[in-house]
């Protein structure tokens, strides 16, 4: 192309067999625009053309199948929008229809009754015949070439009915190879990493996956590619990581009066090891004068708070501010809470920021940040918005349950000279994988004993049937001086069933526990956020009994006393879900139940999970399992952070891929940290354009 851009830049009307109509199609319904969002367009599967079966073998099953015969009863039936092209493929074991509801006029001027074609479609069967909607058809004569492997593109409904069939699109894709040539994909892993690995090259592998000619190429080229996404996302991190290594940061050298008044006076309980141990290593992060970046991971109920409070006295003891930042507005108003609940004594003021927080209240927050006079925030996304101004933030700690991305951590550096030191809390514990996308980039400490006096909290499955006993047991257990939580399922795509069946559930419950005996609260996310909070304050300080929410409750209440945890419908909770959920019980030294209640049909994957559950406690396990079970998708919330936008890897099925690739990055980072020597200029220029296009923009 002119001006020095490449080929891969064109427009993508300017295909052979593209043009402006088609192009405006592709870029609308696929977001195709150039060439190069084509080339990466890859199928998703094959079809292997090679074959021709005798349309005798069909026996019921509706599969794409390859026929050759002769074409007989060519003819038209119907009106208006019924109206169809109809013909009969003879071969001398059988006859199958073929229907055509578009396109009628164009397909009927291509095809000669008594001529031979092969037919290629999916076989469907329909009133007691065989037949194929919108085959594709070629006349079939000593020269007709029968393809190999074809490519299936994910197409469109609405471009299969403008003519964009899959057959079109391959056509298309083949003309981009007539085009694109070798030299306009360069190679960009370093030649030592492609033997090394035994990696195909770039364009061998775009090129394979599109048209394969043997299985064996496919996969070289499936392989090869994942391990590029994989390489660069690992590079990407790894370099993050180094400027962690060398990013100056505040130097925490003091332990003084709050920091060891809280810890000699006000602290409620002694602390576990596991919590010492991390304390040990937030105090010779910030001793060092470089930036701590650390992911702390602590099971539900492992005593994170304590550990954040305690890290937040260390900044303000070196004349530093501190923030801690939530999701949620829940869980941002828990942190506040506990957090002001513990400082109460100290005198040492924390306040609360969050979207809500408006008018006079919040001018006054925004004022008290900026001219130091206020050391301590809690809150949620609002701390990172625009006008919030620290005057020293020393220490960010992000309670960030994967809701936040890489991205996001990141805004809050710009703020200071110097960045904030870091510390990201996580309550799911991550599977291996995703820490090293997720959280690659960040040092790990884990809290890996619960608080002494911990029992383990007993989970059963029931049946509806067993309703009058579980509630019995409920009562029981009130008696005792116990409350409990009864969960119903949320889920976007049937709220508002959901919240009819939460309503429904409330007046149920008032009907089994008496209000002369018995008070209940409700929380759920359509309320007054002060209802809510004022139902949640009657339920954390024991004046209600019950609590009966939706899934809003899932992150961060802490209410000890609370033994029972019912999730309504459990078969609709997800495993870290529920995981996170049961985490609310058993925060105290009472023995705490967890009961997953189904109706009597509930399908195989729910069963699965429901076993996992009741079978353990420990939340590696649940998050390997749930990982495996989901897909990392939607697992962590990543989908909103584009950290694991993977076009092929999977990093649970491509794990050993993902392990090969770190160390490949690490050893190549080693060697050349700012990616300087003339073999690496091609992995350079990808990581620019990559950052340039992503979230990785925010950070690098
Ligand atoms: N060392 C300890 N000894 C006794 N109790 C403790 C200790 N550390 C924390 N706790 C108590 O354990 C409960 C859970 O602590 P915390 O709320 O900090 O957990 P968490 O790790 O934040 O859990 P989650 O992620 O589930 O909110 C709280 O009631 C807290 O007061």
């Amino acid at each position: 192309m002119n001006n020095g851009t490449s080929i891969l830049e064109s427009p993508i009307e300017f295909l052979k067999g593209v043009g402006p109509m088609r192009g405006e199609l592709l870029r609308t319904e696929l977001g195709i625009a150039t060439f190069e969002d084509l080339l990466y367009h890859f199928p998703y599967r094959y079809f292997d053309r090679s074959q021709i079966t005798k349309i005798a073998a069909v026996n019921g099953l509706t599969e794409f199948a390859q026929f050759a015969g002769i074409l007989i009863n060519i003819g038209e039936e119907g009106d208006g929008r019924k109206k169809r092209l109809t013909a009969t493929l003879y071969d001398d074991t059988r006859r199958i229809e073929l229907v055509w509801f578009q396109n009628i006029n164009w397909v009927k001027k291509s095809i000669t009754e008594g001529e031979r074609y092969i037919v290629f479609g999916k076989v469907a069967h329909y009133g007691g015949y065989y037949n194929i909607s919108h085959p594709e058809i070629e006349a079939w004569n000593s020269d007709t070439n029968i393809p190999g492997r074809q490519p299936v593109y994910s197409t469109t409904e609405k471009l299969r009915l403008r003519g964009i069939t899959n057959r079109s699109f391959a056509k298309i894709t083949q003309s981009l190879f007539e085009k694109v040539k070798p030299h306009d994909i360069p190679e960009i892993l370093p030649s030592a990493i492609l033997s090394q690995y035994q990696l195909c090259n770039r364009y061998s592998a775009i090129r394979w996956l599109h048209y394969p000619d043997t299985e064996h190429h496919e996969e070289m080229a499936r392989y090869r590619m994942k391990w590029e996404e994989l390489f660069i996302s690992q590079i990407l991190i790894g370099r993050l990581r180094l400027q962690h290594t060398i990013q100056r940061g505040w130097i925490f050298d003091k332990v003084g009066g709050a920091f060891n008044t809280f810890f000699n006076h006000h602290l409620p309980f002694q602390l576990t090891g596991a919590q010492k141990r991390v304390l040990k290593e937030i105090r010779q992060d910030t001793a060092t004068g470089r930036q701590m970046n650390r992911l702390l991971q602590g099971d539900v109920g492992s005593g994170k708070t304590i550990v954040a409070l305690m890290s937040m006295l260390l900044a303000l003891d070196n004349g530093f501010q501190a923030c801690i930042m939530a999701p949620t507005e829940i869980l941002a108003t828990q942190h506040f809470n506990s957090i002001s609940g513990l400082l109460e004594e100290m005198g040492i003021t924390i306040k609360l920021l969050t979207g809500n927080i408006k008018g006079k209240e919040r001018k006054a927050i925004l004022a008290g940040l900026a001219d130091g006079s206020l050391s301590f925030v809690a809150g949620t996304h609002a701390l990172i918005e625009d006008p919030v101004i620290f005057k020293n933030l020393g220490l960010a700690v992000i309670d960030e349950q994967h809701r936040f991305g890489v991205g996001q951590r990141a805004k809050l550096w710009k703020k200071n000279e110097l960045p904030p030191h870091v510390l990201v809390m996580t309550a799911t514990p991550i599977p291996r994988t995703l820490a090293m996308t997720l959280y690659g980039d960040l040092e790990v400490s884990v809290i890996d004993e619960l608080p002494p006096g911990r029992q383990e909290i007993k989970t059963v499955h029931r049946r509806d049937t067993a309703r009058a006993k579980v509630m019995e047991f409920m009562r029981h257990e009130i008696d005792k001086g116990r409350q409990a939580y009864i969960v119903y399922p949320l889920i976007e795509e049937s709220e508002k069933l959901d919240y009819e069946s939460l309503m429904q559930g409330y007046e149920q419950v008032k009907m089994w526990f008496s209000e002369d005996r018995y008070r209940t609260a409700m929380v759920h996310g359509r309320m007054e956020a002060e209802l809510k909070e004022r139902n949640m304050a009657r339920f954390v300080k024991g004046e209600a009994n019950i609590l009966v929410a939706t899934t809003v409750i899932e992150v961060g209440v802490n209410v000890p006393n609370a033994s029972v945890m019912l999730l309504e419908s459990a078969e609709r909770f997800g495993l870290s879900q529920m995981h996170q959920l049961r985490g609310r019980v058993g925060r105290g030294a009472e023995q705490s139940y967890c009961i997953l209640m189904t109706g009597s049909k509930v399908g195989e994957e729910s069963v699965k999970r429901i076993n996992i559950m009741v079978s353990t406690t420990d939340g590696f396990k649940i998050a390997e399992e749930d990982l495996a079970m989901r897909g990392p998708g939607d697992m962590y919330g990543t989908k909103q952070s584009g950290v694991l936008k993977f076009k092929l890897a999977d990093i649970v099925h491509d794990s050993a891929i993902l392990e090969e690739t770190r160390h490949a990055a690490l050893a190549l980072l080693t060697a050349d940290p700012r990616l300087e020597l003339p073999q690496h200029q091609g992995l350079k220029t990808t990581l620019r354009n990559h950052a340039s296009q992503s979230h990785w923009a925010k950070i690098s």
